[in-house]
């Protein structure tokens, strides 16, 4: 896998700073959903919160919306409360459970929400990026899953809002519909505009975010580009077909581990090249030859197990 570098150029450290929370804390009566968290989102940047069930993910959105105030610290939008009302018009969200009335067309959701703002996209832009071109006139109720899903995206940005909450935005979209929809984040962000998602998908924070940010247990465990991240997970693989023996392979520098699974030896390193150079030299038959560097999703595992 190639390590994925920063994408944005709008995105430096110097770019205006949105949003934040600073020190957040939140609890559900005796239990704490976030501790302490500090989160600070930029022009242009996509940030992916990334974390595992009930990690405080939709909490930390929630509080950045103003749908819920913190405990203690605090939560800014644009330097103001997020509840004041000239603050959410530059804002756009998509959350997990979304209340809307099955009762309206779609449609009529798209008339009923770009009314909130003052400068809406056109609806004929709308329908287009969101791929609700042809279900204009169904009810809610008659979406599928996907669809509802592709409405929902559509009422987050319908108002050329220049933050934008998408809370597993791609939940039980197929593929089509999903790199779609992260065609239109990253257009967004290359528009200007910032945009936080969280994802349980680690393919797309490392698809499409600028920054990572993993939380686990209320607390934020890491924090970087997903080439950072990446790295918390030391060494890289080798996988080829080799008739050298398991246990000089164990016994080169850097190796950590080393395995063979239907005639293709794994070995796990931190110093690949050296390793490769030896073994091309131990055995000149050596063939199929890969090296990978760790996905994302070790990362995430390496990061979040056992606290
Ligand atoms: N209204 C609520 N009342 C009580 N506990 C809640 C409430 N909302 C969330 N929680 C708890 O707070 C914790 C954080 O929840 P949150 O929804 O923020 O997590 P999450 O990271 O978004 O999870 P998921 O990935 O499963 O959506 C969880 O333990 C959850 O059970």
């Amino acid at each position: 896998m190639v390590a994925v570098e920063e994408r944005s150029a709008i995105s430096t450290p110097a770019a205006v700073e949105v949003a934040y929370l600073r020190g957040a804390t939140k609890n559900y009566g005796a239990h704490r959903a976030l501790d302490e968290v500090s989160l600070s989102l930029r022009a242009g940047e996509v940030v992916a919160l990334l974390g595992p069930n009930g990690a405080g993910k939709t909490t930390a959105i929630k509080l950045l919306l103003g749908l819920l105030g913190p405990d203690a610290g605090e939560a800014r939008v644009f330097g103001g409360n997020p509840r004041d009302a000239a603050t959410r018009t530059r804002i756009g969200a998509m959350l997990q459970v979304a209340r809307v009335p099955e009762t309206l067309k779609v449609k009529e959701y798209l008339d009923l929400f770009r009314s909130y703002y003052p400068t809406p996209l056109p609806v004929e832009h709308v329908v287009r990026v969101a791929g609700l071109a042809g279900i204009e006139d169904r009810l809610f109720s008659q979406l599928s899953g996907g669809q509802k899903q592709r409405l929902l995206f559509a009422l987050a940005i319908c108002g050329d809002p220049d933050l934008v909450f998408l809370d597993e935005p791609t939940l039980g979209m197929d593929i089509e519909s999903r790199h779609g929809l992260w065609q239109q984040v990253r257009d967004l962000a290359s528009r200007g505009k910032t945009v936080l998602l969280t994802t349980h998908y680690l393919e797309e924070a490392d698809s499409l975010a600028n920054r990572i940010v993993v939380i686990n247990k209320g607390t934020v465990i890491a924090e970087g580009t997903p080439a950072q991240i990446k790295s918390r997970v030391s060494g890289r693989t080798i996988k080829c077909v080799t008739s050298l023996d398991e246990d000089l392979l164990r016994r080169l520098p850097g190796v950590t581990s080393v395995e063979v699974k239907h005639g293709t030896t794994v070995v796990r390193s931190a110093e690949v090249e050296d390793n490769v150079r030896q073994m091309l030299a131990l055995d000149t038959g050596l063939h199929s030859l890969e090296i990978s560097s760790p996905a994302l999703e070790d990362a995430f595992l390496a990061l979040t197990k056992g606290e």
